[in-house]
């Protein structure tokens, strides 16, 4: 038996990781795509034409990357549509607005004029009936010392030179986005309850809450169709 049926978790089903920089979304997305037999969709960092050039100058470059990226997770999102689900998705689409463009433009590198065109590209595109919203959110959490010591491990050189203040500020902003977040169903996990790098077996009750909550939030939008 293979565990998506072990655990119920429906063959279409489309699961999204979300959660501050450095957290463990990429080795989750692996982790989860591994264990269903899920396809993946990444964030391509290292094929993103704006993101060196935003660090050394945000001012400059934050409605370009916004516009960038929004697009990048808009393709990857018809692309989930057209295989029909069976994905686990790096990184949600809303944090981009919620975090990032907010931040930006609260902190004064993204100007008033472009926050509002990027804002309503956004909306016009995504919060709309027709956007299909994913059947669960992984967001997931952990202490900041935690998260930073990651980040330094990891060593992308465009996240090294940025003040600790940026990553703080943005944890920050997390903590309060998810508490509001409601646009589909949520399961928290926190990054000290699990090591799906060097512990294998802690995925398994994991998998068991994803099976649980799928199941439940289908049951309540097919009671909502009827
Ligand atoms: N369970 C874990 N234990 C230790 N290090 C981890 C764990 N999960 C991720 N990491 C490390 O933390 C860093 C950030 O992880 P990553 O998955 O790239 O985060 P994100 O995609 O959220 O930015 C990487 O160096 C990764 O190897
Ligand atoms: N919407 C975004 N605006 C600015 N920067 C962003 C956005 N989305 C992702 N990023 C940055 C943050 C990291 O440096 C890389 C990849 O994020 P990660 O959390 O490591 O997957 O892109």
């Amino acid at each position: 038996m293979s565990r998506r049926d072990q655990y119920g978790i429906p063959h279409d089903s489309v699961i999204t990781i979300a959660g501050t920089v450095g957290v463990g979304k990429s080795t989750m997305t692996n982790a989860l795509a591994n264990a269903l037999q899920f396809r993946t969709s990444f964030e391509k960092v290292e094929k993103n034409p704006y993101l060196d050039k935003f660090y050394n100058d945000f001012e400059r470059w934050s409605f370009h990357l916004q516009v960038y990226f929004l697009a990048e997770r808009f393709k990857e999102q018809k692309k989930i549509f057209e295989y029909g689900g069976g994905f686990i998705q790096d990184r949600s689409i809303y944090e981009d607005t919620g975090i990032f463009a907010k931040m930006h433009y609260e902190k004064g590198t993204m100007n008033e004029v472009d926050y509002n065109t990027y804002t309503n590209l956004f909306d016009a595109m995504v919060m709309t009936p027709y956007f299909p919203h994913p059947d669960l959110l992984i967001y997931l959490e952990g202490s900041f010392d935690d998260i930073y010591d990651r980040i330094k491990e990891r060593g992308r050189p465009m996240e090294q030179q940025t003040p600790m203040e940026y990553w703080e500020e943005m944890y920050n902003r997390y903590e309060n986005w998810i508490d509001n977040f409601n646009a589909c169903p949520v399961l928290r996990l926190n990054i000290a309850d699990y090591d799906v790098l060097n512990d294998e077996e802690s995925i398994e009750p994991i998998l068991e809450k994803i099976g649980h909550f799928i199941q439940q939030s289908r049951k309540w939008r097919s009671r909502q169709l009827t």
